[in-house]
């Protein structure tokens, strides 16, 4: 077994340190982390390098009869702690970096609520709303043949993530069962409760962002039953996490997604504007609220700001605008690292992506137990067992920043970064 650290070598072009986008910032962020890690600081190296990079070609013939071809990926980020875990993305903006990124981050989440997986995440760079149902399904299904060298219950376990949801799931799990000649639920999660998912994932990540934000606004003396919140992105965790807060009284003030933003300062009636959203697609044209442009949105007052839709959507030009005493991250990587100081420095607390959209995952994590024991638990024991761990996981982070006089990002990444290093050097080298 080594006993010193492994070599920094020349990185491959993709890995380049001066690289901005979502893979600089992943970089970034174990930079700051790296001074806490003591001894375990000399195996950090293999945080900075995916395991494994997988490239696919996905061709499909369209509803006209020519031929398309996609780009699609699956990241293995790290499987020190078990088998690769996290979502497949289908958007026109998908990159190796972004994907790069975010199984970095998977591995990040999930050694901090200490499920047993290492961390991936999948995409296909290609706009879904431009595709027929039948092209979706050739797309799906080709691509998950493609990455099914790979992928596996023991392996790599995909899930939803953004533009992708049951129905894909459910064609992820077909093709690769047919592929390997027997059913096997266990190689997705986020499927359909009748196809082995798991009651309460599809809430999952909403009640996650939700439960943290009642467990730190206790810490900051903030009353969530006359909070006023703002959105960004109504679809499976922003629309879930603001019908949470509107339940427990909170005013859901302002809403963005990819349609435009709109506001009412006495708040908006969630349970419509949900049905809205699902019938037209976006939170534009709904009735009983003002328009406002997209820019506006992140000045608006408010005590809870949750962006969650894409990385990168707090950054230095609007970091200072910000109203919000907390920013709770449903999405992955919204926030840059220069946003992210300017937030610390004006004291708006941040609660990072990498704890608080962790829900979604540990119910995954029900769901592939379950799914194991082909026995299958009711809706109140998933959410309680999830409750807990979320509490459990932001009380310890929470502790680890008192401590270290440090971010709650900060604190996330000492947590699960020293728990990933610890099986790495468990394990030697080759794992
Ligand atoms: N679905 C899940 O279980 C989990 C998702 N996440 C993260 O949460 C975020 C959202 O994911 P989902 O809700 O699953 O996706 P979704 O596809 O259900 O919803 C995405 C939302 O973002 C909006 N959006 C897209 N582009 C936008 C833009 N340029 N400006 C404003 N809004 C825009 C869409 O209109 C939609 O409302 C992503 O960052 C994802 O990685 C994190 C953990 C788990
Ligand atoms: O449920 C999962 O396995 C992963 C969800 C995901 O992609 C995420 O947490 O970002």
């Amino acid at each position: 077994m080594a006993t010193t650290a492994p070599t920094a070598h020349a990185l491959p072009s993709y890995l380049n340190p001066d690289h901005v986008g979502p893979w600089g910032i992943f970089l970034q962020q174990v930079d700051r982390v790296e001074p806490y890690l003591g001894n375990l600081a000399r195996w950090v190296e293999t945080l900075k390098r995916p395991k494994r990079i997988l490239v696919v070609d996905v061709p499909i013939h369209l509803d006209d009869g020519t031929v398309r071809h996609f780009e699609g990926y699956r990241v293995q980020h790290n499987t020190s702690r078990g088998p690769g875990k996290g979502g497949v993305r289908f958007h026109q903006d998908v990159t190796l970096s972004e994907v790069m990124a975010l199984s970095a981050w998977m591995s990040i989440k999930n050694a901090a609520v200490n499920v047993p997986y290492g961390g991936a995440k999948g995409g296909i760079r290609v706009d879904p709303k431009t595709l027929s149902r039948g092209e979706l399904e050739r797309m799906t299904r080709r691509y998950t043949s493609e990455i099914g060298i790979i992928i596996g219950p023991n392996k790599d376990i995909p899930a939803p993530d953004v533009n992708t949801n049951e129905q894909i799931m459910a064609w992820m799990m077909d093709t690769y069962s047919m592929n390997q000649g027997s059913t096997a639920t266990g190689v997705v999660t986020g499927k359909p409760v009748d196809l082995g998912g798991s009651l309460g994932r599809r809430e999952a990540t909403g009640r996650g962002v939700y439960t943290v934000g009642v467990e730190a606004a206790k810490h900051i003396g903030l009353d969530i039953s006359t909070a006023r919140v703002a959105v960004q992105g109504f679809g499976n965790v922003g629309g879930v996490a603001g019908k949470l807060f509107a339940e427990a009284g909170a005013r859901v003030v302002a809403v963005q997604d990819h349609g435009g933003t709109i506001y009412r300062e006495a708040g908006l009636d969630v349970p419509s504007l949900l049905k809205h959203v699902q019938a037209t697609g976006s939170v534009g044209g709904f009735d009983g609220a003002e328009v406002i442009s997209n820019d506006k949105f992140w000045e608006v007052p408010c005590d809870i700001l949750i962006p969650a839709a894409l990385e990168q959507q707090i950054t230095a030009a609007n970091a200072g605008r910000i109203q919000a005493r907390m920013v709770i991250e449903g999405a992955n990587g919204p926030t840059t690292p220069e946003a992210d100081d300017i937030l610390h420095e004006r004291n708006i607390l941040v609660l990072p992506d990498v704890i608080a959209n962790a829900g979604g995952v540990t119910v995954s994590y029900f769901e592939w137990v379950q799914d194991f024991s082909s026995f299958f638990w009711d809706e109140d024991e998933i959410n309680a067992r999830l409750v807990r761990i979320m509490k459990e996981a932001f009380s310890a982070v929470w502790l680890v920043a008192q401590d270290n006089k440090v971010s709650l990002r900060t604190a996330t990444f000492i947590v699960a970064c020293k728990r990933i290093l610890h099986t790495r050097e468990l394990r030697g080298l080759y794992p």
